[in-house]
């Protein structure tokens, strides 16, 4: 069964379109690359198929449910906006993580905090936006969930903490899950995906393995994004 089965997906905002018919199969077990130009509906999509956004229309199964409770249940979403309140320590928040998601690891939480090099007594309010970001994909990698779904997750860190990110996401990720990770940052994202998605205007562009995407092209993936949006 795939992770996440798409068709026709369609969602507008107050009569604009953002996604127009959109097609789409994911199998379990990779690291797929969401990239996109400005607008081209990757946060929609993502938001979509974490079930916090309504009004669309089309077929959408994430890990066979319909966008709602079952599959909110199995799915771990990192929006690309602070979600955490001002006032928590990271003891704070994994409490919470705790009582909302039965899925939710406390001990992986700790041991990413930690690998992470986060300050246990520091507010979030008192935490630098790398710091935050590292937390939060420490609490949300801390789920045992079967898709994991990261808008924008190495937006705001410098370009060794994107490593250190990255290689933290990637030694916490289980093998059988779907990791779909939306990002500008190619090239960082590039040694770790296995596949790409690439949207524009709603829709899927292009789509493919890594390897046979670049091997076909000859060029990187970021090479190629260039390529195929400047055209
Ligand atoms: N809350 C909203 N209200 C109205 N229009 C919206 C809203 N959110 C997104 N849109 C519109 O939907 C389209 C897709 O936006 P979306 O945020 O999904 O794109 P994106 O690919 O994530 O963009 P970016 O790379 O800039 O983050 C855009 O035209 C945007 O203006």
């Amino acid at each position: 069964m795939n992770a996440i089965e798409i068709t026709g997906l369609s969602k507008a905002y107050r009569g604009r379109p953002a996604l127009r018919g959109l097609d789409l199969a994911l199998a379990p077990g990779q690291i797929v690359g969401l990239m996109g130009d400005n607008g081209s509906g990757k946060t929609t999509l993502l938001k979509i198929l974490a079930g916090v956004l309504a009004d669309w229309d089309g077929d959408v199964r994430v890990a066979g449910h319909i966008p709602g409770p079952e599959s909110k249940a199995v799915v771990s979403f990192l929006p690309d906006a602070s979600f955490l309140p001002d006032a928590h320590k990271p003891a704070d928040s994994i409490a919470q993580y705790a009582r909302f998601f039965a899925d939710f690891d406390q001990a992986k939480a700790r041991q990413m905090i930690d690998f992470f090099g986060l300050p246990w007594d520091r507010t979030l309010k008192e935490m630098s936006k790398g710091m935050r970001e590292k937390l939060q994909i420490s609490l949300a990698m801390s789920r045992r969930a079967k898709v994991y779904l990261l808008d924008e997750p190495i937006s705001g860190v410098d370009p060794a903490s994107r490593d250190v990110i990255l290689r933290g996401i990637l030694s916490n990720f289980d093998e059988d899950a779907l990791l779909l990770i939306s990002t500008h940052l190619i090239q960082d994202v590039e040694q770790i995906v296995d596949s790409v998605l690439f949207l524009r205007e709603g829709a899927v562009l292009l789509q493919g393995s890594a390897d046979d995407l670049r091997a076909e092209h000859g060029v990187s993936l970021d090479a190629l994004f260039r390529k195929v949006y400047a055209s």
